[in-house]
């Protein structure tokens, strides 16, 4: 537990028994579930935590509220890392009203059997909830990532309760830089909804903000234009840094060995980043959050069974399903009798927007050879 300011008071908790969260991604570093208390003439609590967590965040609420009960319970999202507490809540503290807009009750009903009819506060984009001191703005955000979402601007201390946006992977009780687990976490989870986050932010981009409090992650107090600068470029696509990807799957290393090489020709030929990424063995989260981070992409895979190797394939789907685009992507096949990987993957890409393909492809035939070698050389020169 901590103040975020003399009012409100973090009340969230740590997991570090989370194997996937979300069910797929790996983190290391655990995560945290956040919620928070807004202690007023009325008391607000934002958000609940993730099931396995109640009696942590039952006691950390007994603690902020210092023997007073809650009047609301605000449900910015009904995702059960956050809402699985709601029923339990709801239990405890009867005389609390519970907060959501129309999108949000019904998806209630369905997790919990009951939208709570006699105590709902059903609130519409732009209105408001006094405390007392603090009045609570909400802020419609469909899609970022779920339909029912919202988002609480505090007028009184100008504070953004930003639900799934602005969050890392990453528990609270760990040290690491923001950046890297949040763009994974963002290209991840939010990725394919750039433009209800660019909605989201014509909505709130003019706001005075002095501290955005998200639903997992630290509470970001200092330089939010370093935030809100990465998630513009995340929400439009736009390259964030210069450099070139080769991601790749290889069974018996021929493919591995023309990677190598084009990696050691791009950096030759002045490439300002050369990232490597094995799709079978590394964290395909962290490769997808690659591939969106820098401007090129070289996708080097064998050819299987007349198709592409199983990672590669998903690999491909997680970024044209996260609408991937304004990027130039170079091809490395190889075959041993009939290579068409090439073609495979460029076809995946026939529905993206504004992607440029390199005039060289490579293919190998089995293992590199001189022809392949040559092709290596100019593809460098194409995507350095
Ligand atoms: C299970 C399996 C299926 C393959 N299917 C094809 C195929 O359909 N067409 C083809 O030209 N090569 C096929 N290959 C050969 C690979 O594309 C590639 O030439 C070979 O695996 C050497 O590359 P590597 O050392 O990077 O694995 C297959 C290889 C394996 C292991």
């Amino acid at each position: 537990m901590f103040k975020v300011t003399e009012d409100i008071i973090y009340v969230g908790v740590n997991d570090h028994e989370v194997d996937l969260f979300e069910g797929q991604y790996d983190v290391p570093n655990g995560m945290s579930y956040n919620s928070y208390v807004v202690l007023d003439e009325k008391v607000a609590v934002f958000d609940t935590v993730d099931a396995h967590f109640k009696d942590e965040w039952f006691a950390n609420l007994e603690e902020a509220f210092a023997g007073r009960t809650p009047d609301y319970l605000i449900v910015q999202h009904m995702e059960p890392d956050h809402a699985a507490n709601i029923a339990n809540f709801a239990e405890k503290y009867p005389e609390a009203k519970i907060v959501g807009n129309a999108k949000t009750f019904p998806m209630m009903k369905q997790f919990f059997g009951t939208d709570f009819a006699d105590r709902q506060i059903v609130v519409k984009e732009g209105e408001t909830l006094s405390t007392g001191k603090h009045n609570l703005t909400f802020v419609m955000a469909p899609m970022v990532h779920w339909p029912e979402v919202m988002m609480t601007y505090d007028t009184t201390d100008k504070i953004f309760f930003s639900a799934d946006a602005f969050g890392k992977f990453g528990a609270l009780d760990v040290e690491e830089e923001w950046d890297c687990e949040a763009r994974r976490y963002y290209i991840g989870i939010v990725g394919k909804y750039g433009p209800m986050v660019q909605k989201l932010f014509a909505k709130v981009g003019s706001l005075e903000i002095n501290a955005i409090c998200p639903l997992h992650g630290p509470v970001l107090t200092e330089n939010l234009g370093h935030y809100l600068n990465l998630y513009t470029i995340w929400s439009s696509y736009q390259v964030e840094t210069e450099g070139t990807v080769i991601a790749y799957t290889s069974v018996y290393g021929n493919t591995k060995k023309a990677v190598e090489l084009l990696a050691e020709k791009l950096t030759e030929e002045g490439c300002p980043k050369v990232v490597v990424t094995d799709l079978a063995r590394d964290d395909m989260a962290e490769a997808v959050e690659d591939a969106f981070r820098y401007g090129k992409l070289i996708l080097a895979t064998t050819t299987y069974n007349g198709d592409i190797f199983p990672f590669m394939k998903e690999f491909i789907n997680h970024l044209t399903e996260r609408s991937y685009q304004n990027r130039k992507i170079g091809f490395v096949e190889n075959g041993s009798w009939a290579p068409m990987a090439a073609k495979i993957m460029k076809a995946a890409f026939e529905k993206s927007k504004n992607i440029t393909f390199a005039d060289t492809t490579v293919t190998v035939r089995s293992a590199v050879n001189e022809e392949s070698e040559a092709q290596i050389a100019a593809l460098a020169k194409e995507m350095k």
